[in-house]
C-alpha cells in the first residue's frame, strides 16, 4: 500500500533561499538526526513501559471485532446515533465522519446514508445545540454513545443526564438502558460503575490510551463503524504506519522527520506557529483533531520555562482568502504543513460556457480538483519565493486506509515531539485548575468557590445604546 509522502524540500536550503535548514543536518550523522535519536530513546523507553497503548490499537483484532459486531447489530436498530463526548472523546469521531463519509463539511453532515443511522457528535454543552438536536431526533429511535475515558468529564456527564431524562420520558423504564452504550475506562470511573449496576453495554478505552490518542480505539471505531466506515481498512493503514515509523534515520521514518523539522522550526528558526492547511474540505475536522493533539501534548511547563508550538488549522483554498495574507507578509513565525489530497476519485469538470470572457475562459474544460490542486501548488510556491517554509504531506486519496495511516503518523510524531521538547506528551495538567473552578461554580461537593477579585465597572466598556 502507498503511505503518505512527506516532502521537506521547501523547508530546506537551497529551495528556501533564506533561513532554510541545511539538509546535511538531517542526514545520518547530522546533528538533527543525533538530536532525534535521544527523543527516539525516550519513545522506546515509554513503549517498553507500556505507556504507548495507541501503537497497539491497529493490531487489536479482538476489539475491532467486538466494535463491528456492536455496530452491525445493536447499532443498526436506530435511526440516529448520538455520540456524547468532548476533546479526545469527540474530535476523532467527527474527523472520521467528515473525512470518510461526508464530502463537504459545511453540508448537513449528520444526514448520511439511507441504510446506516445518522451520526451526530455533541461535544459542547451548548443549550441551543442540544435543544436543536432533540427537536430533530426521536429519542425512541436513538442510541446515545457516551464516551469518556475518565467517566467523569462535566460536559459529557451533563449531556448524558439530559439524554437519559429525554429517553426515560418516552420509553418504558426497563427499555431505557437499551438506548445507551458507554465507551470508558475498563475498570474505573462513574460510567463504568453505572454500567455495571444497570447492565448498560460498554466498550473499553484501554487504560494506557489517553483521550487524544484514542481515535483508533472503540472511541472512534464505534461511531465510524456505525455509519459504515470500513474500520479494518482504517486499522490496516495505521498498522502500516506503525511499521514504517521505526528507527532513528529521519529519511526512513516519516513521523521522526515531521516531528524533528517542526521542532527545529519552532526552537531554531523561531517559527512557533504550526499551520496545518488541508486542501480538502473533508479534512477540515482532521485539522481540528490535530490541533488538540499538538496543543495539549506539547504546550507544557518545562523546568522554569514554558514551551510548545501553537497549532493553527486552515483549509485551502478557503483560507487563501482569509489567512494567507498573514502567512505571506505577517510576522515570520509560521511554518505551514500542507495536506495534499489526490482527488482523482471524484472530479467535477468546469464547462466551457464563456470562451470569450477572459476571466472564465481558462477555467473551461478544467476540473475543480485540478484548480484546487493548482491553488495548493501556487500557494506553496508563493510562500517559498518569500522564503517562508512549508512541508507538504501527500496523503493520496485519503481513503480509510490512508486516513488511518495519517492519524498514526501524527500520533507517533506527537510523542517524538514530546521527547524533543523535553515534555510529557501524554498528560495535560494545565486543564485541571479550570475544571476544579467549574466544579466550585457549579456547587460540586468538596470544591470551594474561587475568590474572584471584585469587578471594576469602569473597565466593563460598552453594553448600552441610545
Ligand atoms: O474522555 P474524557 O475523560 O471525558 O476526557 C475528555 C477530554 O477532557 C480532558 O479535559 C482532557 O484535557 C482531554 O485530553 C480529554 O480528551
Amino acid at each position: 500500500m502507498s503511505l503518505p509522502i512527506l516532502d521537506l524540500n521547501n523547508v530546506l536550503a537551497p529551495a528556501l533561499a533564506e533561513g532554510g535548514l541545511d539538509p546535511a543536518r538531517l542526514e545520518v550523522g547530522g546533528d538533527l538526526q543525533r538530536r532525534f535519536a535521544d527523543a527516539h530513546e525516550v519513545f522506546e523507553r515509554r513503549r517498553a513501559a507500556g505507556d504507548l497503548g495507541f501503537l497497539d490499537l491497529p493490531f487489536d483484532r479482538e476489539t475491532a471485532g467486538r466494535v463491528a459486531e456492536v455496530a452491525e447489530s445493536f447499532g443498526q436498530w436506530f435511526e440516529d446515533v448520538v455520540v456524547l463526548g468532548i476533546g479526545g472523546s469527540g474530535l476523532g469521531a467527527v474527523a472520521l465522519r467528515e473525512a470518510l463519509l461526508v464530502p463537504a463539511w459545511n453540508e448537513r453532515s449528520d444526514e448520511v446514508r439511507e441504510y446506516h443511522p445518522r451520526l451526530h457528535v455533541v461535544d459542547n454543552p451548548d443549550p441551543r445545540t442540544v435543544h436543536a438536536l432533540f427537536e430533530r431526533i426521536d429519542p425512541r429511535r436513538a442510541l446515545f454513545v457516551v464516551i469518556s475515558k475518565s467517566g467523569s468529564t462535566a460536559e459529557t456527564m451533563a449531556l448524558y443526564l439530559v439524554a437519559r431524562a429525554r429517553v426515560a420520558a418516552v420509553v418504558e423504564a426497563e427499555q431505557v438502558r437499551g438506548h445507551f452504550l458507554f465507551v470508558t475506562d475498563p475498570e474505573r470511573g462513574a460510567l463504568r460503575t453505572l454500567a455495571e449496576a444497570e447492565g448498560i453495554p460498554t466498550l473499553p478505552v484501554p487504560a494506557n490510551v489517553g483521550g487524544r490518542f484514542s481515535v483508533l480505539s472503540s472511541v472512534g471505531l464505534l461511531p465510524a463503524a456505525v455509519c459504515g466506515i470500513d474500520i479494518d481498512e482504517l486499522l490496516a493503514g495505521a498498522a502500516a504506519m506503525v511499521e514504517a515509523c521505526r528507527g532513528t534515520d529521519l529519511r526512513a521514518n516519516p513521523a521522526a522527520a515531521l516531528a524533528t523539522v517542526l521542532w527545529a522550526a519552532d526552537t531554531e528558526l523561531d517559527l512557533p506557529i504550526h499551520v496545518l492547511m488541508a486542501y480538502a474540505d473533508r479534512l477540515r475536522a482532521f485539522t481540528l483533531w490535530f490541533q488538540q493533539l499538538w496543543a495539549e501534548s506539547l504546550g507544557k511547563v518545562r523546568g522554569d520555562g514554558h514551551v510548545g508550538p501553537t497549532p493553527l488549522p486552515a483549509v485551502g483554498a478557503t483560507d487563501q482568502h482569509a489567512q494567507v495574507q498573514l502567512f505571506m507578509e505577517g510576522p515570520r513565525d509560521k511554518i505551514v504543513v500542507f495536506l495534499a489530497v489526490d482527488g482523482s476519485g471524484v472530479e467535477v469538470e468546469v464547462p466551457d460556457l464563456h470562451p470569450d470572457v477572459e476571466t472564465m475562459a481558462y477555467l473551461g474544460g478544467a476540473g475543480l480538483g485540478t484548480l484546487l490542486d493548482a491553488e495548493r501548488r501556487a500557494t506553496t510556491e508563493a510562500l517559498r519565493l518569500r522564503s517562508r517554509p512549508s512541508i507538504t504531506l501527500e496523503v493520496g486519496s485519503a481513503d480509510a486506509r490512508s486516513f488511518g495511516a495519517l492519524i498514526m503518523l501524527f500520533e507517533i510524531a506527537t510523542v517524538y515531539a514530546g521527547g524533543l521538547y523535553g515534555v510529557d506528551p501524554l498528560d495535560q495538567p494545565g486543564v485541571e485548575l479550570g475544571k476544579r473552578l467549574t466544579y466550585a461554580l457549579m456547587g460540586r461537593h468538596g470544591y470551594e468557590a474561587p475568590d474572584v477579585p471584585e469587578v471594576d465597572e469602569r473597565w466593563r466598556i460598552g453594553g448600552t445604546s441610545g
